[in-house]
């Protein structure tokens, strides 16, 4: 080690999260968090959902500390300690010379962290803030502890944080193999293909409640796989053959089949969780009221031209064909969930706002001019669900974690080790 105790070595980096289409629910083992299937995701973009995390290591840190968005958060937990104690038994040697930094193998055992996170969404909302936060968290480590271990392998660590963080190492489309073995070393996420393979996709997320849900995804799987008959057919019959067709309807850009199970398995997934005891609803009057759009739709066209796929909470995430699709459904969604009258577009639809213009909307006077989608001239609702949906975010696919070697996007000091 250098000998002075004054350096502060820092490094920061983006991580997105991910929305999986072939859902994750269940483990095998509880503390290496190992799955009970398979599961895929489409990694979101980072510029509009991310987790940027600067973390820092001086030989004048007294113990590993962490900031998550302006307040310091305990680390003592199983999950974090179990990702910090296998980062430093792969950490490297580190000399950056100008600085007069030397830090061996063995100093890492030693050496305290800080880690400074800030998440650019709500945390704990049901938007996977917990897939991007732990995968930023072992990614950003492992840059600042010269690990040499490829992104897979990362990924094994930061599920150990939180399962689906694993697939958020990647960006595009992203599978998360369950593995076989005791250990979980095989339980690792791969990707399918890149964000650009498919890119004419557009995400929007209706975010109809950013309130913290009431069962954890971690409790709610146990009780799942503890109490439901259902589960175990999921699991070994129809999630194996989903993720087959799932692949190839990715590698084939065939929307159609993309779109048939994406929505098949975020239902059956639902399914399980009211086949618990005692059954666990995660979606809301306005979640079915989505579904039942979207459905009309799909069948109005005689083909998908969205796919919806919802986590553990009420929030929605549509996956449009293309540009048009995507604003052919922004239109139907403020149609039937128009804002307050004092809100501002500007903050009901967020994102990517290039969407909004495709679909003709400038200001919230072209929203009342909206007309009934064709598929319900026949039935049109009496009312409108004014106020039922928080906001909209407009998103695509995106890429996976980057370091952000810019010193002005770090979220530490690098006289103090500790947030700026
Ligand atoms: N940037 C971050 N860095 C480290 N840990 C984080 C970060 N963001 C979230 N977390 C951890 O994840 C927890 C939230 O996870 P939780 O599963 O409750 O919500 P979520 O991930 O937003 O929703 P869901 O998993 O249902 O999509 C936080 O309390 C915190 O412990
Ligand atoms: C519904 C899901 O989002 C469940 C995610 O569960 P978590 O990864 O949050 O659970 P833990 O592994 O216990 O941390 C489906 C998915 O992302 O595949």
């Amino acid at each position: 080690m250098a000998a002075g105790k004054n350096w502060v070595l820092t490094v920061t980096a983006q991580t997105p999260t991910n929305i999986a289409v072939i859902k994750y629910w269940g483990k095998r083992d509880e503390d290496l968090i190992l799955p009970i299937n398979d599961s895929i995701s489409v990694t979101l973009d980072p510029d509009h959902l991310c987790t940027t995390t600067s973390v820092a290591v001086s030989p004048a840190f007294t113990h590993d500390r962490m900031w998550l968005n302006g307040k310091e958060v305990p680390l003592s937990g199983v999950r974090y300690q179990n990702c910090l104690k296998e980062l430093r038994s792969l950490a490297n040697d580190v000399e950056e010379e100008e600085k007069g930094i030397k830090i061996s193998k063995k100093d890492w055992e030693k050496l305290h962290v800080h880690i400074v996170s800030y998440n650019n969404f709500p945390t704990a909302a049901g938007l996977a803030s917990s897939a991007a936060g732990l995968a930023c968290l072992v990614f950003s480590l492992a840059k600042l502890m010269n690990v040499k271990e490829d992104n897979s392998r990362l990924s094994a660590i930061a599920r150990q944080g939180s399962g689906s963080a694993c697939r958020s190492l990647y960006g595009g489309f992203v599978k998360w193999i369950m593995g076989k073995e005791e250990n979980g070393s095989d339980s690792i996420a791969v990707q399918l293909a890149d964000e650009k393979h498919w890119d004419d996709l557009v995400i929007i997320i209706v975010v109809v409640s950013s309130r913290q849900k009431e069962t954890s995804s971690t409790s709610g799987m146990r009780e799942t796989v503890e109490t439901s008959a259902l589960i175990q057919h999921r699991a070994k019959e129809v999630v194996p053959k989903r993720i087959i067709q799932m692949e190839e309807a990715t590698k084939n850009r065939d929307f159609p089949a993309f779109s048939r199970l994406a929505c098949a398995d975020s239902n059956q997934f639902h399914a399980v969780c009211l086949d618990t005891l005692p059954p666990i609803f995660y979606m809301k009057d306005t979640s079915h009221r989505i579904i039942s759009c979207v459905e009309k739709w799909n069948r109005f066209e005689g083909t998908p031209q969205v796919a919806y796929t919802f986590d553990a909470g009420p929030n929605a995430v549509l996956i449009s064909h293309n540009r048009k699709t995507a604003a052919q459904l922004l239109q139907r969604l403020l149609f039937y969930f128009p804002p307050q009258s004092e809100a501002d577009l500007n903050s009901y639809v967020i994102g990517d706002k290039s969407i909004l213009q495709d679909a003709g909307i400038q200001d919230l006077k072209d929203i009342e001019a909206l007309s009934p989608p064709p598929e319900i001239e026949d039935n049109i609702p009496s009312q409108k669900y004014r106020g039922d949906v928080s906001y909209f975010i407009c998103t695509r696919p995106g890429r996976g974690p980057v370091v952000l070697s810019d010193e002005s996007r770090s979220l530490i000091n690098p006289e103090t080790g500790l947030p700026k």
